[in-house]
């Protein structure tokens, strides 16, 4: 997209001059305060807005010179309330535009089923109508819709704004695993930074008369806002957000404050030795059952233990993830666990605060030297998705 702009006839300028690179097979999105020109900049995408000036190319093909039928085949489209129809069965909403393009009933209706379980739709769902469902249902639908011709770019504008917040992770979740299935190009408007900074692997955000503010990869954003524009649109918790791009790997975990139920008085006192105020005590399968004082073991009662609180995956949680951990725990030691929840260690809430002071020091030295940083990649959670970094 090189120097695009949108003026209206009422001489609104809706997008100013804007350039930008949409990164191939990833989730592009452009974030910004209400009539920014997000949805305006999302629809000279597939022509149903006219650009004034500029050019937009897709695989180094002016858009201008594709049959508008031909460009719209090869982009999905999904809006908010989904947009179904709401006279045609769930079924015959996904076959749309397979039966536009003359595919047999047959074949449409066996790729609606195959989209529906891509989405997360039961089948049982596939003859109701839109009503008959769910506001996150629907949306699930309108995905599953726009995905039904295998068009490789999905545009997809406030998809999600008009659903509850555990439905809206829910769909993100969603998202993020059929864009990692099927590597689509999506382009992704939204104007909660939240949502941006969850799925965008390149992040447009849009300041009002349709300027671009800043183009960057999540963790940029949130390291070095562009201007105060942009800080203040990330909002507050800036720095703490920023700890999901930094993982938890290399953490210095203990595992002399660990010990089994089972272990007798001797090795107990070997380990109070170590210094550490409690000692973490796990079942026979090595998974955590709760913290205790040295001088309380062994026989102290399951009740008599302190709650361990949430524990952390580690080398797959983030950073942030281990602070949460620590922060909420009875005894400020976070528990360390492997991906099969037996306990790998313990840390302090003063170690992963030196963890982040190194996080930060090696993301300077990597700006500094010019090369990129993993860990300002995709964060991940347990999950293996990408981290929660809402809120
Ligand atoms: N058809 C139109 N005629 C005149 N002005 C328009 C038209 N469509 C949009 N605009 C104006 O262009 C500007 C950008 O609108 P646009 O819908 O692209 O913004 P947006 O960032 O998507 O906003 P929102 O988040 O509220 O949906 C706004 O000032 C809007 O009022």
């Amino acid at each position: 997209m090189d120097s695009v702009t949108k003026r209206y006839p009422d001489g609104t300028v809706a997008v100013d001059r804007l350039s930008l690179e949409i990164p191939d097979r990833s989730i592009t999105v452009l974030v910004g305060p209400s009539g920014c020109g997000k949805t305006t900049t999302l629809r000279m995408i597939n022509r149903m807005v006219e650009p004034s000036e500029g050019t937009i190319l897709v695989d180094g093909v002016d858009i201008q010179k594709q049959p508008v039928n031909t460009l719209r085949r090869s982009m999905g489209y999904v809006i908010q309330n989904a947009g179904l129809f709401q006279h045609r069965t769930i079924a015959d909403n996904i076959a749309t535009v397979p039966r536009l393009l003359g595919w047999s009933k047959q074949k449409a209706r066996a790729r609606a089923e195959e989209l529906m379980e891509r989405v997360g739709l039961d089948a049982s769902l596939a003859k109701r109508y839109p009503y008959q469902l769910s506001g996150g249902q629907q949306q699930r639908v309108g995905v599953a819709r726009a995905l039904a011709a295998d068009p490789p770019v999905l545009l997809m504008d406030e998809p999600f704004s008009a659903v509850d917040p555990v439905v809206r992770k829910g769909l993100q979740e969603e998202l993020l695993r059929i864009q990692g299935e099927l590597g689509k190009t999506i382009i992704f408007v939204t104007h909660d930074i939240d949502e941006a900074i969850r799925l965008g692997t390149k992040v447009a955000v849009m300041r009002t008369g349709g300027h671009l503010a800043q183009f960057a990869e999540p963790a940029e954003l949130l390291s070095d806002p562009a201007d105060a524009f942009v800080e203040d649109f990330l909002g507050e918790g800036r720095g703490i957000r920023r700890l999901s791009f930094f993982p938890s790997e290399g953490l210095d975990l203990l595992t002399d404050p660990v010990v089994a139920v089972d272990a007798t008085a001797e090795q107990i006192a070997a380990r109070g030795a170590s210094g550490a105020p409690y000692l973490l005590v796990t079942d026979g399968d090595g998974k955590p059952l709760g913290w205790s004082e040295p001088g309380s073991l062994p026989g102290a009662a399951p009740e008599e233990l302190l709650a361990y609180g949430r524990p952390f995956v580690a080398g797959q949680d983030s950073l942030r993830v281990a602070l949460d951990c620590a922060v909420l725990s009875p005894t400020g030691w976070a528990v360390a666990v492997d991906g099969t929840g037996k306990v790998v260690g313990v840390v302090s809430q003063e170690t992963i605060g030196e963890a982040i002071r190194g996080a930060h020091a090696a993301g300077r030295t990597a700006e500094a030297t010019g090369r990129q940083d993993d860990s300002t990649g995709r964060p991940e959670d347990s999950t293996g998705r990408k981290a929660d970094v809402a809120g």
